[in-house]
């Protein structure tokens, strides 16, 4: 079971259009807690790539991992949520040694219905990148501290299975 210590530092990671941000406003909306878009953290170039339909090689998210980690670490004592793909276990471990205290939520779903989704929304990542972003993503390993959640609930339903999920920690009461 995975552990999330309160105030929460989670990362909402999954490939693109998966719900993130809609997750994440849900999760740092229910504890009052600062929420950051991954995206924010990209540079220019990272986004141009993208938008241009060419998928970021790992020294292109070498740089914007640091500083979501830098993020997470800011954020350690206040809580925080932040979107980031998180793609492989490599770049996990960026954010974790960063911050030890992260707790996960994949999210993870059906390519139809994420395919659907991101064509009805208004966003610089092109439907086309979406099969790089599944051949790169790894899955959670057994001893990441996450969990793997399905996109089809509403965001408050997600929110609620991951907490019902977790081992909720108060480090001041202990578990809860
Ligand atoms: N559980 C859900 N039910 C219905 N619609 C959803 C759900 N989650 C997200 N959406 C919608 O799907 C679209 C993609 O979601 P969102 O932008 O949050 O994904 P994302 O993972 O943050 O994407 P990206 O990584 O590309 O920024 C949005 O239009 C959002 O409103
Ligand atoms: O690792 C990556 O390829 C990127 O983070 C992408 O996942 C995008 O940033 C995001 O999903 C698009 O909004």
């Amino acid at each position: 079971m995975s552990r999330l210590t309160l105030p929460p530092l989670v990362v909402v990671m999954g490939i693109s259009g998966v719900g993130k941000s809609e997750i994440g406003h849900e999760l740092a909306d229910r504890y009052d807690i600062p929420y950051e878009d991954g995206d924010a953290f990209h540079s220019e170039a990272n986004i141009a790539k993208m938008s241009a339909g060419t998928p970021l090689t790992d020294d292109d998210r070498w740089p914007w991992l640091e500083s979501i980690g830098a993020w997470l670490h800011a954020h350690d004592e206040s809580g925080g949520v932040v979107s980031c793909s998180a793609l492989r276990r490599v770049y996990r471990d960026v954010l974790v040694s960063a911050a030890p205290r992260t707790t996960f939520l994949h999210l993870a779903g059906d390519h139809d219905l994420i395919r659907q989704r991101m064509e009805h929304r208004d966003h610089f990542m092109p439907v086309s990148l979406l099969q790089s972003q599944e051949e790169t993503l790894e899955q959670l390993e057994p001893d990441e501290n996450g969990e793997l959640l399905d996109i089809t609930p509403t965001p408050a339903e997600i929110v609620d299975e991951f907490l019902a999920r977790t081992e909720v920690v108060d480090e001041q009461e202990g578990p809860r």
